[in-house]
């Protein structure tokens, strides 16, 4: 290999740590400075400059930089200020990165861009991202549905390489070995097709036949050319994701991070606050306010639990109301979605209980003790919201955890201080501390990211042939345990710095559920093992 091929791919790429030795060996002897640096030395230098930036933006690009040259580096500087850097890398950020993609495009990042128009050109796309790279695993988007930004079309390929960022940072899988992946299907975002500068299709998003013939070609093809893949759905629309996931969970090794991710980590915060209260979860009232993929999702996670716990299903679905753009959902809407249609009520129950469209007013009404929202409706938590759910129970459960944060349902500052301090709170993006009336209030994120890091490396070190709802389920059990319930202000979900440890925890859960399901192919029998031996460290 040519000298300045080594240097500019970013998974050979040493830069000034390549030793004398080496440099002699590949050919670049006089094509770096003298000086020979540790990787330490590097990331102090990065790390000094990374902090001239003025911008969380800014800070993102130079990251992005380091990320496009060498991804040791990136990753040893990423795990060094993990906490500091998730939400620059990462989710709020992110979402302005994908917003104006187009305008500050400079790389492609190793990133795959499949074409709804040119489905003869899957097979190639996916062997010229990979080149000889043994590939495990995809983050797939058709970013239909981006956090709570909607419709991006191509630019949203960024969720893609952000989530995968996120697998390597928190659970050491390693950054070789993985492909992020847009479907172009079009996008109906008026601002992105009549921008002669939008990088993706300029035409409308196609649904239908021709859009599952693609994604079943996609697949299909992506099984083929990598057969031990772990393949991960993110920010499809509501009208596909469920439907996609469907499709696979029981013939392939997937997981929509979304419908599954989401219902695990928000199940494993609301074990965190029942672990305090000491209360059970099937004395709870839950009310998921905006039920689409991750509201219906985690719903449907919560009441799996409820069952687990003894509930009949139709008992179950008694402790939960879900409400979406048509107010409380009932069973008489013609407009409900699959995922929805179990939690709808029968609207002669409620005949004389008022407005059923007012979010207030159903709190008032159905005495929730849990809300959690995914409606991407900002601010809708109000004061009077939150007074209302601490009339209905001691120390209620209030999650606003919509993202970024422009579309959070209430801040969390805004939680604690109109709850004086009674209410668990967990927001998706990162929150911080929150001091009131001398109490510090840790606030957990209730973000996939704490999870689907562990999941895919218990996924992929087992190599189980599917992700089954025990395995999932045991992913959220793993959560509980890690916070000490005793500390005044504690947070209900272990903190973004312990993910590391919390992946392991989660990995190990999973794989040993695979082997007690006889789903695993992996030659390891000591699942511990597998996980460990699988774990990635950014280390020359
Ligand atoms: N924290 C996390 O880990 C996490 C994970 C997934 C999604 N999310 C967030 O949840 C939100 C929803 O994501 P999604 O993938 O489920 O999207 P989605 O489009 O599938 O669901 C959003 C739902 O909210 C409904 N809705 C819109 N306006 C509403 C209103 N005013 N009142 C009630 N319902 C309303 C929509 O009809 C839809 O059903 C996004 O902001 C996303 O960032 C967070
Ligand atoms: O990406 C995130 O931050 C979480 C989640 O998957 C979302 O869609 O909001
Ligand atoms: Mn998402």
């Amino acid at each position: 290999m040519r000298a300045h091929e080594i240097l500019n791919n970013p998974f050979l790429n040493k830069g000034t740590a390549f030793t004398m030795k080496e440099r002699q060996e590949l050919g670049l002897i006089g094509l770096l400075p003298p000086t020979v640096q540790t990787i330490e030395e590097q990331a102090e230098q990065t790390y000094e400059q990374y902090l001239t930036k003025p911008s969380d933006l800014e800070k993102r690009h130079f990251l992005m930089e380091i990320f496009n040259t060498n991804r040791t580096l990136f990753y040893y500087l990423f795990n060094k200020h993990i906490v500091e850097f998730n939400p620059v890398v990462y989710d709020p950020t992110i979402a302005d990165t994908i917003e104006n993609y187009s305008h500050l495009f400079v790389d492609p990042q190793y990133a795959a861009y499949l074409d709804i128009n040119h489905p003869e050109n899957i097979t190639e796309t996916l062997k010229n991202a990979a080149g000889d790279r043994d590939i495990r695993l995809i983050v797939v988007t058709d970013a239909e549905g981006i956090l709570g930004i909607g419709d991006w079309g191509t630019q949203g390929v960024d969720i893609s390489v952000g989530k995968l960022m996120i697998y390597t940072a928190a659970a050491g899988i390693d950054p070789a070995s993985v492909l992020p992946v847009v479907i172009d299907a079009g996008t109906n975002r008026k601002e992105l097709l009549e921008d002669h500068l939008y990088l993706g299709n300029h035409q409308e998003r196609i649904y239908g036949d021709q859009y599952y013939s693609f994604v079943d070609q996609f697949v299909e093809t992506a099984e083929s050319i990598f057969p031990k893949l772990y393949l991960h759905w993110e920010d499809f629309g509501r009208s596909n994701a469920a439907t996609i996931l469907n499709n696979y969970k029981t013939k392939i090794p997937t997981f929509n991070d979304d419908i599954q991710g989401t219902g695990i980590v928000v199940l494993g915060g609301i074990f965190g606050s029942l672990d305090i209260t000491g209360e059970k979860l099937t004395d709870q009232v839950y009310l998921c306010y905006g039920g689409g993929s991750a509201g219906a999702g985690i719903a449907g996670r919560v009441h799996a639990e409820m069952v687990s716990e003894g509930l009949s299903e139709e008992e179950a679905y008694k402790h939960f109301f879900m409400i979406d753009q048509q107010g409380l959902l009932f069973d008489d809407m013609d407009d409900l979605t699959p995922a929805q249609k179990p939690f709808a009520k029968k609207r002669a129950d409620y005949k004389d209980a008022g407005d059923m469209t007012d979010l207030l007013n159903i709190v008032k009404t159905v005495k929730p003790t849990i809300l959690v929202g995914t409606s991407t409706n900002p601010g809708a938590f109000t004061k009077e919201v939150v007074e209302a759910m601490c009339a209905n129970t001691e120390r209620p459960v209030i999650f606003p955890i919509s993202n970024p944060t422009k579309k959070m349902e209430a801040t969390a500052e805004q939680v604690i201080e109109w709850s004086d301090g009674k209410a668990f709170v967990a927001t998706g993006v990162p929150s911080g501390t929150i001091n009131y009336k001398g109490v510090d209030y840790q606030i957990g994120q209730a973000n996939n990211s704490l999870i689907y890091p562990g999941l895919g490396l218990g996924m992929l070190a087992s190599e189980a042939k599917l992700l089954t709802d025990e395995m999932i389920g045991a992913a959220a059990h793993s959560l509980s345990g890690l916070v000490d319930p005793g500390k005044p202000g504690a947070p209900v979900l272990p903190p973004f710095e312990f993910v590391a440890d919390v992946s392991i925890k989660v990995a190990e859960a999973v794989a040993k559920k695979a082997q007690e399901q006889g789903l695993t192919e992996s030659k390891e029998t000591d699942m511990a093992k597998a996980v460990r031996d699988l774990k990635w460290y950014p280390e020359y």
